[in-house]
């Protein structure tokens, strides 16, 4: 078992790793003390209960090593949790909790400018192995990643759709995916194609055709092509998207569509409709993570009141847009 694996509590483990979690289980070995690491519970466990379950100290160490390992050896179809890990703050506190985010999860990061959401985006994107100004630590299914999961271009998991994107390849919206349908080996790339961009126009306020030059796309159908590329040709797991424009794009309907596909996805954001729409969300407070609040039945209830207003404010931008007076709200 890795190093990092042995230090982690046992709650983080349990979470990360589900073949362990599995394994413990079916020894009946359940209400485990989630904050002691995995190397004291081990070393406090009783010889007794070692002996009902006809295992010494060592053998159960060695089967956790092996379900660690072999988890270690995960493809990007595998990867069912994110680790944050061990990581402190700008004046060195450490962070309130590690937290693990599930396929499937949006997970919002919000706090005041400066805060540290960027820097807690990048940890995710570089997989820090400690060795980034938060000192945290990245697992995948609650391992530390193999050097070929951080470096090896082919293997790219962490996707990041940022804030200033500009496109350096002057293609159509068509040869721009049909290159990245053909780089991913999909079949049927006319086909995959032509729904990424049917999907991307759902999201999106303004339409756009495959013929138009990805350079001519507006800030917003930019950002929806790249979701909608992220969602449905993109193998990365994880998706990290730094603000969504509100104008001009759907951002529920974006957020359903990463989570359709299982991804993991953690958005920073200062919008109170988004983060409203992760299931969690994280707050940064002086490069910490200060608190991780589960988005309640009652703030629910408060995000569809946003969302009614947003549709108004929508429609009023539409209509000055068209040029028209508006006279009432
Ligand atoms: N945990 C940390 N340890 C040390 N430095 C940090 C930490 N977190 C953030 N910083 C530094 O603080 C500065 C501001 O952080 P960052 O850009 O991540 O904030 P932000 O919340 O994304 O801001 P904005 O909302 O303006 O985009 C950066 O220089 C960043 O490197």
């Amino acid at each position: 078992m890795t190093r990092v694996a042995l230090d982690l509590p046992l709650g983080t483990l349990i979470q990360g790793w589900p073949r362990i979690a599995a394994f413990l289980d079916g020894l009946g070995l359940t209400g485990l003390p989630p904050d002691r690491s995995v190397r004291e519970w081990l070393a406090d466990l009783p010889d007794a209960r070692l002996h009902d379950m006809g295992l010494d100290r060592e053998q159960l160490a060695a089967h956790l090593r092996h379900l660690t390992d072999s988890t270690a050896e995960v493809t990007s179809e595998t990867i069912q949790t994110v680790t944050i890990h061990g990581g402190r703050g700008k004046s060195g506190d450490s962070d309130s909790a590690d937290l693990v985010v599930r396929a499937g999860e949006i997970v919002c990061v919000v706090g005041p400018t400066g805060s540290g959401k960027s820097r807690l985006l990048a940890d995710v994107e570089c997989l820090a192995q400690g060795d980034t100004p938060s000192g945290r630590r990245i697992l995948l299914n609650g391992a530390a990643p193999t050097a070929a999961q951080r470096f090896a271009p082919g293997c790219k998991l962490v996707a990041q759709i940022s804030q200033n994107m500009n496109f350096v390849v002057d293609l159509t919206v068509g040869a721009f995916l049909a290159t990245h349908a053909r780089c991913r080996q999909v079949h049927r790339q006319d086909d995959v194609v032509e729904r990424v961009v049917a999907v991307a126009n759902t999201l999106a306020g303004e339409r756009f055709g495959p013929d138009v030059s990805v350079t001519q796309l507006s800030g917003g159908q930019a950002r929806a092509l790249m979701i909608a590329d992220a969602a449905l040709l993109t193998a990365s797991p994880i998706i990290l998207i730094d603000e969504i424009e509100n104008a001009g794009i759907n951002r529920r309907q974006a957020l359903d569509l990463l989570v359709a596909e299982d991804k993991i996805v953690l958005v920073s954001t200062h919008d109170p409709l988004l983060a409203l729409l992760g299931h969690r969300r994280v707050i940064v407070r002086h490069g910490r993570v200060a608190d991780v609040l589960a988005t309640s039945d009652r703030e629910k209830t408060v995000l569809q009141r946003l969302e009614g207003i947003d549709a108004r404010i929508a429609g009023l931008r539409n209509r000055l847009r068209h040029g028209e007076r508006v006279d009432d709200v």
